[in-house]
């Protein structure tokens, strides 16, 4: 999912940029870098690490200019390695001239990569913004498009998501594939700075007031001139007549304090606790209780809708991130146990509605279930705030291949003994769509297994 991040105007881009990318630093822990332009030369840097060890004071120093575009990196094309690392910078006979960072991933990479090999383009990294910035290059150099034009070409020929932020050594682009799957959005500060970013909580704390998502298949351009829209009719690059939204970026990656797709996060997600909440009238129980984070709105409107009292029974330690995204399976085993701890004295004898946004590989809640469980509980039930995650994601999340997914390995039965609960219960479908104020605008692929583009 990643977080990616623009800047143009402000004479300390780097700083802000900086700011912003920690602002959506759960979409990324892995590695992170920055792309700076004074106007003459784009400077670049990036490394393994989170955002507030890589950009320190001094870092940013060698990082002067107006323009920036920044990544915060949750691997899903090309391994954890500084070389997959974006944003990726292309050297012309000129100098550095273009940067690109995008969120999201392509199912025709493999195609793309080979025709561009074949026309002499060379690579350094394994990862998908390499390619669509060697792609835009190509299309620059070789063909003699302007850049619009070459991003109306990458839409043609490239398939996947990809939000991306662009630039050259004087302008600010942002373009978003035709489906919309990843979010997008941008605005300007009281100075005039634009700032375009994954999720609207990096405007908010960038004091942008004003701001729109990027349209569908929409490009615009930033230079000395202002902020030109440019019209692209999304129709003429996708097959369907309707968006793709990730329904996920709702359920568990985006902040609750962010807002897409025409929604509030923090609002889909009371509403998912509410639809769960009308599965279970009748259910007596002393508590609810969230799994934070991601879980936690879900329990507010659970607990709104039933009656039961909220109660944050589990405690997380905030200087471990999120551990679903952590890329190796001994990491998130041992996360778990470090994130969460159980309040003293506090499930004994008590009937629980324990509440969680997803079972992916039931990685955390096995092993929450068993902490509860040895604090006393006499009852827990286990309420899902999505439906069951049976196919892999394409499109820029790391799901595991179909055989690691709880819900393809076991039935509903068999994941409730494994975890040892008294109850389990998933949010169906219909319910799903009805927390969406445009349910046809989203994909459920990882849910159905309807891909709004097939892996090429
Ligand atoms: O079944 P699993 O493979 O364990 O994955 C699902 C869990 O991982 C996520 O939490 P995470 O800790 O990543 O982030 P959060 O703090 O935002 O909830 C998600 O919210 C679930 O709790
Ligand atoms: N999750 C993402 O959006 C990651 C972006 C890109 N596919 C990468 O691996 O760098
Ligand atoms: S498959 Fe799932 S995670 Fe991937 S874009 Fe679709 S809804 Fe989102
Ligand atoms: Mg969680």
């Amino acid at each position: 999912m990643c977080g990616i991040i623009g800047i143009y105007g402000n004479p300390e881009a780097a700083r802000m940029a900086a700011l912003g990318m920690f602002a959506e630093q759960h979409r990324g822990q892995e590695s992170c870098g920055l792309a700076v332009s004074d106007g003459k030369v784009i400077h670049l840097y990036k490394s393994m690490g989170l955002v507030k060890e890589v950009f320190t004071d001094e870092v940013l120093k060698t990082l002067p200019g107006y323009i920036a575009v920044g990544h915060v990196r949750y691997p899903t094309k090309g391994a954890a390695t500084k070389f997959n690392t974006q944003p990726h910078l292309v050297e012309t006979l000129f100098g550095p001239s273009y940067a690109l960072a995008s969120n999201g991933d392509l199912v025709n990479y493999d195609q793309i990569r080979a025709r561009l090999e074949a026309e002499n383009v060379y690579f350094n990294s394994d990862n998908d913004g390499e390619l669509l910035v060697k792609y835009l290059a190509w299309q620059i150099i070789a063909k003699n498009k302007d850049v619009v034009e070459a991003i109306r070409c990458l839409m043609k020929d490239i398939k996947g998501a990809y939000s991306c932020v662009f630039c050259t050594r004087k302008e600010l682009y942002m373009f978003r594939d035709p489906l919309s799957i990843r979010p997008m959005i941008w605005g300007k500060n009281i100075n005039g700075d634009v700032v375009v970013a994954s999720e609207s909580c990096v405007l908010d704390i960038l004091d942008v007031n004003g701001r729109s998502e990027v349209p569908a298949a929409g490009i615009i351009e930033v230079n000395a001139d202002g902020v030109k829209v440019i019209g692209n009719n999304p129709a003429q690059y996708r097959q369907q007549n309707h968006h793709s939204y990730c329904v996920f970026e709702h359920i568990y990656f985006s902040r609750p304090d962010s807002y897409h797709f025409g929604e509030n996060v923090f609002e889909v997600r009371e509403d998912i606790g509410r639809k769960l909440a009308e599965q279970d009238k009748g259910l007596e129980a002393d508590c609810v209780v969230p799994v934070p984070d991601s879980a936690n709105f879900m329990a507010v409107g659970y607990s709104a809708a039933s009656g039961i009292p909220l109660s944050l029974g589990l405690i997380r330690n905030h200087y471990i991130g999120r551990t679903f995204i952590k890329p190796e399976q001994t990491i998130r085993d041992e996360s778990v146990r470090q994130k969460f701890n159980v309040l003293p004295n506090f499930f004994k004898g008590k009937k629980v509605v324990l509440v969680d946004d997803s079972i992916v590989r039931g990685t955390t809640i096995r092993k929450i279930v068993r902490m509860i469980k040895l604090a006393g509980a006499e009852e827990i039930h286990l309420r899902i705030g999505s439906p069951a995650i049976c196919y892999s994601c394409y499109y820029g999340i790391d799901t595991p291949h179909r055989e690691e997914l709880a819900a393809n390995r076991y039935s509903l039965e068999e994941i409730k003994e494994r975890i040892g609960v008294n109850s389990l219960k998933y949010l169906d479908m219909n319910s799903l769509r009805e927390c969406l104020k445009e349910p046809d605008e989203y994909c459920y692929a990882c849910f159905d297994g309807k891909y709004p583009l097939e892996k090429e």
